[in-house]
């Protein structure tokens, strides 16, 4: 901004005119130099020389300038003077005024250049003054419009200073009130934080509350109830005082009815002794050997079907008719029959008529003796009825039945001392093999008919599954396990189970610890194969087994009635196993199954016939398997 040029800084502070004198304007201004300094400065600067307060003489002033420095720098233009080196004048001596003279006018010509030179500077520097009086006189304005910025930035500085220091007033203020509200706010967190405290500690303590007014509830409830129960048992205990006082009596009673009882069943024992021994007096006048006939009414399916004349003459006589249409043939006429049997079941009787007579027998069995239940006749006539039923209660036929007393006449046994262990088995034998029908797997073991012991009176089957029975259900569901195998064995092999013997055996043994007596006996309850005669090779194949094994059983039955010392039980399967059941020391019920058809008549005919010598043989008085018990 400035256009002063930069003076040399060396020179005497003396206030001398000139180049001497010449300090640097622009310096002394940017010194800050106040106005006055400024204003004598620019006048020293201007004063003439002569005018100086410090006036030289010529001489000094010359010796001054031959000692002054060598070079002085003017603002604008720097004129160098050249360094001489000192010369050292040689010594003139006084009385040489030539030389003196010379040398005067030597210093006279050098002093005269000086001052032509200084002349010519004075006109420089004259110049820079002008121009530096110029750029003062800029500068000055330039000062003034600076000055007044100045001022107004001054006043501006004063105003924004006024303002911040309100600002900072209003700062402080803000401050104070952000600390307070800083403070503030710390202190409503800190209340906030112990106020969450306080609330969590009265949820606790709420839910304390809460437990213990549940726990006094429930200890109120049990308190209540403790109360009743502490009444009940005061009350109980009163009872219990009054029912040991009648414990003591009952104690005093059952003693005695124990006494009284020991002599009942005593009484008891002997009566049914007695009973027995009537029972079996009255099956041994009835023979041993017992024949029933029974009647099948024709099914709804074969209500159309010629049926030949029947008469039921009395309980124990029928006569069956035929009246031979064919006059052509050698048997034209009637064909009329009688039979007589120990009983006879018309088309009404229902299962437990049946049963009715047939129960003897298996009360029999449940005194001691082997009893063999057979129906017999031909296919279709009612075997399989008589022996298993229908479905129902009320259809069980005579396996069922005999099963439910066993189990019932157990209790009444049991009260007198007997131990019943019932144990069943069920098999079929077609064509002379036994199948074991509670053994479903296909791959079947061989099944022999052994003795048990030597005398031979008893016999078994050998890999025979026996399942013990504990109940009339459990029977139930054995039996139908076996049928249903046998069912099996049927759709395999057509009409099967009509072309085989079922057999289900029974075997009880029983035991009275107190009387020291115990005894075994077999129930055989047989459902025989149809007696007709087959008519296709295979049908003839099996009807030679089963026609040979029921001519077997006649012949058995022959031997028996006729009292063979032999008798031929091993010939056939059937005899065999049916041997200790057979025998003399036995009782047999055949049950000959017929029905009224026409086309039938002769196979009828045939079975009553069989009957008939079955009827007629009477096995010797039967034994009781009863032995008394080791002890
Ligand atoms: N007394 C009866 N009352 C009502 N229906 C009977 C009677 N007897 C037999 N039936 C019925 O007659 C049909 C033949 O009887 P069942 O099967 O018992 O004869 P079966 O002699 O055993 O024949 P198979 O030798 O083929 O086994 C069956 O449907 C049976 O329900």
């Amino acid at each position: 901004m400035s256009r002063i040029p930069k003076l040399p800084t060396t020179g005497t502070k003396e206030n001398r005119p000139g180049l001497l004198n010449s300090r640097p304007i622009s310096r002394t201004i940017a010194n800050g130099l106040s106005d006055a300094d400024k204003k004598n400065l620019l006048l020293n600067h201007t004063r003439p020389l002569r005018n100086g307060p410090t006036t030289t003489a010529p001489a000094q002033r010359l010796k001054r300038a031959a000692t002054a420095p060598s070079s002085t720098t003017l603002p604008g233009k720097v004129t160098k003077i050249e360094k001489k080196p000192p010369t050292v004048a040689p010594k003139i001596p006084p009385y040489d005024y030539k030389a003196r003279f010379n040398d005067l006018l030597e210093k006279h010509k050098a002093i005269k250049s000086e001052y032509n030179d200084l002349k010519d500077k004075h006109v420089e520097v004259s110049d820079d003054y002008e121009k530096i009086k110029e750029t003062a006189h800029s500068s000055a304005s330039e000062r003034d419009i600076l000055k007044e910025k100045l001022l107004s930035a001054l006043n501006d500085l004063r105003e924004k200073t006024a303002e911040f220091e309100r600002m900072k007033i209003d700062f402080e203020i803000q401050k104070h009130e952000n600390e307070d509200l800083h403070r503030k706010t710390k202190l409503l967190e800190e209340i906030s934080l112990n106020l969450k405290k306080k609330s969590a500690e009265l949820d606790k303590v709420q839910s304390d509350f809460d437990d213990l007014t549940r726990r006094h509830t429930s200890l109120k409830e049990e308190t209540e109830a403790l109360r009743v129960l502490t009444e009940h048992l005061k009350r109980v205990s009163i009872e219990f005082d009054k029912l040991k006082l009648d414990y003591k009596d009952a104690q005093e009673m059952i003693v005695k009815y124990k006494t009284e009882a020991e002599a009942l069943q005593n009484i008891l024992a002997s009566m049914y002794k007695e009973q027995r021994d009537l029972r079996n007096t009255i099956q041994d006048l009835k023979g041993n050997i017992r024949v029933y006939c029974r009647i099948r009414p024709p099914l709804e399916s074969e209500s159309t079907k010629p049926l030949f004349n029947l008469n039921v003459l009395d309980a124990c006589s029928i006569e069956v008719e035929k009246i031979e249409l064919n006059f052509s043939s050698a048997r034209k006429g009637k064909s009329q029959h009688g039979f007589t049997f120990d009983g006879i079941f018309t088309p009404h009787a229902s299962q437990e008529d049946v049963f009715a007579e047939v129960s003897p027998m298996v009360q029999s069995a449940l005194d001691g003796y082997n009893v063999c239940i057979f129906a017999y006749g031909q296919t279709g006539s009612g075997k399989t009825y008589t022996m298993e039923g229908g479905c129902g209660t009320e259809k069980y036929g005579i396996i069922p039945r005999a099963f439910n007393m066993i189990f019932t006449s157990m209790e009444d046994l049991k009260r007198m001392g007997w131990e019943l262990t019932i144990k069943a088995s069920f098999l079929e034998i077609y064509n002379e093999i036994i199948y074991d029908l509670l053994n479903s797997s296909k791959e079947q073991e061989s099944h022999d008919i052994k003795m048990v012991n030597s005398k031979g009176t008893d016999i078994y089957v050998s890999n025979l599954k026996e399942e013990e029975v504990k109940s009339s259900h459990d029977f139930i569901k054995l039996m139908m396990f076996a049928q249903r195998n046998r069912q099996t064995a049927a759709t395999l092999n057509n009409e099967r189970s009509s072309r085989s013997h079922s057999v289900a055996q029974i075997k009880i043994s029983a035991i009275n610890e107190k009387r020291k007596e115990k005894f075994t006996s077999n129930l055989n309850l047989v459902d025989l194969a149809g007696s007709e005669s087959g008519k296709t090779t295979q049908r003839m194949d099996e009807t030679k087994h089963i026609n040979r094994s029921l001519s077997e059983l006649s012949k058995v039955i022959l031997s028996l009635q006729t009292n063979q010392s032999h008798i031929p039980y091993r010939n056939s399967k059937l005899t065999h196993l049916l041997m200790p059941s057979l025998g003399g020391n036995s009782k047999t019920l055949m049950l000959v199954n017929i029905n009224q058809f026409d086309e039938c008549f002769s196979e009828t005919l045939n079975s009553l016939r069989f009957a008939t010598k079955v009827n007629n043989c009477r096995i010797v008085k039967a034994k009781k398997n009863l032995t008394m018990v080791d002890t």
